[in-house]
């Protein structure tokens, strides 16, 4: 699913203007009505909802959304900021059309609002939308402050208003904290920002038919990874398949006292549905894996606490993923170094191996193309340098995926995947039950092993990191957020499968 900016939703609904055609005012009344049926499906008739609207458009889907609710038998209250001789004209048609039984109080400074909102009110927040041009002031600040300490919920109308849908919202500025918000046919690129989106709460994308021709068309580097697209990627399989037919994996890493990642990855790799998995661990590892891991082939270095060489012959290996427990041993970066001059199968790098190449320059000139990396934004920083907004972010991914022709999964509550042609995928799955040791891991394990499988780098990104984040949905409504660990995530990693292939 696209994400689009500001003025290419305007542009949307222009198109479909002219061309459904529909006028703007009942294009509005379409976007009320679907906040409307949201609302009236989760609140009963008793509770009253309290609706703050500013000047424009968005002030006008929030008078309509009052008109519909009144008719459907609730209790109204509306609230205008900034209302004048500015106000849209289809603002100034909603509020025309309001019943005179809705109480409505024109709001210049936070004196004039009730002291507190009752306990089982809905504040519903359409001060300002898509049409935000600079940072909330005055009255309407004032507003924003009051709504944020009300103790009832906040449902934002398209964008939490004083959030910029797709530039940095100044630092320190107002911005409404909701804790729902109902947006219009396309997510905005804040609401998946590490940044902005904590101001979103949860979102919804509620359809108000926008015309089908202008979203096909319309080209956009951000995209959302939804279950419609990424089931498309999933290869069933045949009948007279074999375990050759699902690719041979090699997983090197793991070091004294962090034998757990690299195991985590094989059950991973496994789940993930390779066909046959061999792990290349020092010696410290050998009892280890065979005991938790008895699908998987093992072969020893020389040494015995960590890794200082990968198997002559790569040619059997259909993908290598490096890095879970690997440590930074001085011998280890050299292993890699003489790695990456060699011909190689595709390769995903994570962990320690992104730390060393991180310090060696040898290494980052090297990176064998078509490579994934799975930084952590930590991980990824000491790869590029600081980054000082989540805008600079995006611009350092896109550069470095550009620079070393490579695919990097920058991990995170929305995981974004960075690709060399200057695309973004943002991921819509995993929960905060995943923020604990190992579940890298466990994406580093799955990447291989749909890597090896055959899926392309950009398939392997998109199917791993979607399905790595079902998993652990999964994992997290058998067992709650708190006490899910990493394994978890691979236990739950045939569910997801499963989930997805059935998605309708
Ligand atoms: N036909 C359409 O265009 C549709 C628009 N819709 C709604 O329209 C919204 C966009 O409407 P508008 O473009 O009228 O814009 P907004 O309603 O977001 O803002 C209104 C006006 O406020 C002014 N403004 C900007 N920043 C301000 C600030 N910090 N303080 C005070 N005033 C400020 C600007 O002049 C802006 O045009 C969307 O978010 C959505 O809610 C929906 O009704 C769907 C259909
Ligand atoms: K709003």
């Amino acid at each position: 699913m696209k994400i689009l900016t500001a003025a290419q939703i305007r542009a949307a609904d222009a198109f479909t203007i002219a061309q459904e055609p529909i006028s703007s005012l009942d294009l509005m009344e379409r976007a009320a009505n679907a906040v409307v049926a949201w609302l009236t499906q989760r609140h009963g008739s008793e509770t009253p909802f309290f609706v703050f609207c500013g000047p424009g458009n968005n002030g006008g889907d929030g008078l309509a959304v009052a008109r519909l609710l009144h008719q459907r038998g609730y209790d109204l209250h509306v609230f205008l900021v900034g209302a004048g001789p500015k106000q849209s004209s289809d603002f100034t048609q909603n509020l025309n059309r309001l019943p005179q039984e809705i109480p409505v109080t024109p709001v210049t400074s936070a004196s004039e609002l009730p002291t507190a909102l009752p306990q089982q009110a809905v504040a519903l927040d359409a001060l300002l939308g898509t049409g935000l041009t600079r940072a909330l002031e005055g009255p309407f600040a004032q507003v924003v402050d009051y709504l944020n300490q009300q103790p009832v919920p906040l449902v934002s109308v398209d964008v939490p208003s004083g959030l910029f849908t797709d530039a940095a919202t100044p630092a320190g500025s107002t911005v409404v904290q909701a804790d729902i918000t109902l947006t219009f046919e396309q997510p905005k690129l804040a609401f998946v920002l590490p940044s902005s989106g904590p101001n979103v709460g949860e979102w919804h994308v509620l359809p108000i038919g926008l015309h089908p021709d202008f979203l096909a068309q319309v080209t956009s580097p951000y995209q959302l990874l939804v279950p419609e697209n990424v089931k498309k990627l999933l290869r069933p399989r045949a009948k007279f398949s074999h375990k050759g037919t699902f690719g041979h994996a090699l997983l090197a890493g793991g070091s004294y006292g962090k034998m757990g990642a690299i195991t985590m990855s094989s059950q991973a790799a496994l789940r993930a549905g390779v066909g046959l998995l061999t792990v290349q661990v020092p010696q410290v590892g050998y009892n280890i894996l065979q005991t938790a891991v008895p699908e998987a082939m093992v072969l020893t270095d020389e040494q015995a606490d960590y890794l200082t060489q990968f198997p002559e012959d790569l040619s059997r290996y259909q993908c290598i993923g490096i890095g879970p427990g690997l440590g930074q041993a001085e011998a280890s970066g050299l292993a890699l170094e003489n790695l990456f001059r060699q011909k190689l199968p595709p390769l995903v790098l994570d962990a320690d191996a992104l730390n060393l190449v991180a310090s060696n320059r040898q290494l980052r000139q090297h990176l064998p193309p078509g490579s994934i990396l799975t930084p952590h934004p930590k991980e990824f920083e000491r790869l590029t340098g600081p980054a000082t907004s989540d805008d600079h972010r995006l611009q350092l991914l896109q550069s470095f995926c550009a620079e070393h022709d490579c695919y990097v999964v920058l991990k995170g509550a929305h995981t974004c995947i960075g690709t060399p042609t200057g695309d973004f995928y943002f991921n819509t799955t995993g929960n905060p039950g995943m923020a604990t040791g190992g579940t890298g891991d466990v994406l580093t394990g799955i990447l291989t092993g749909l890597r090896a499988q055959g899926y392309s780098a950009l398939e392997a990104c998109q199917l791993g990191v979607y399905l790595h984040g079902l998993a652990g949905d999964l994992a997290a409504e058998a067992l709650g957020e708190a006490s899910l660990v990493a394994s978890d995530v691979y236990r739950y990693l045939g569910a997801a499968l499963k989930k997805l292939s059935q998605n309708p």
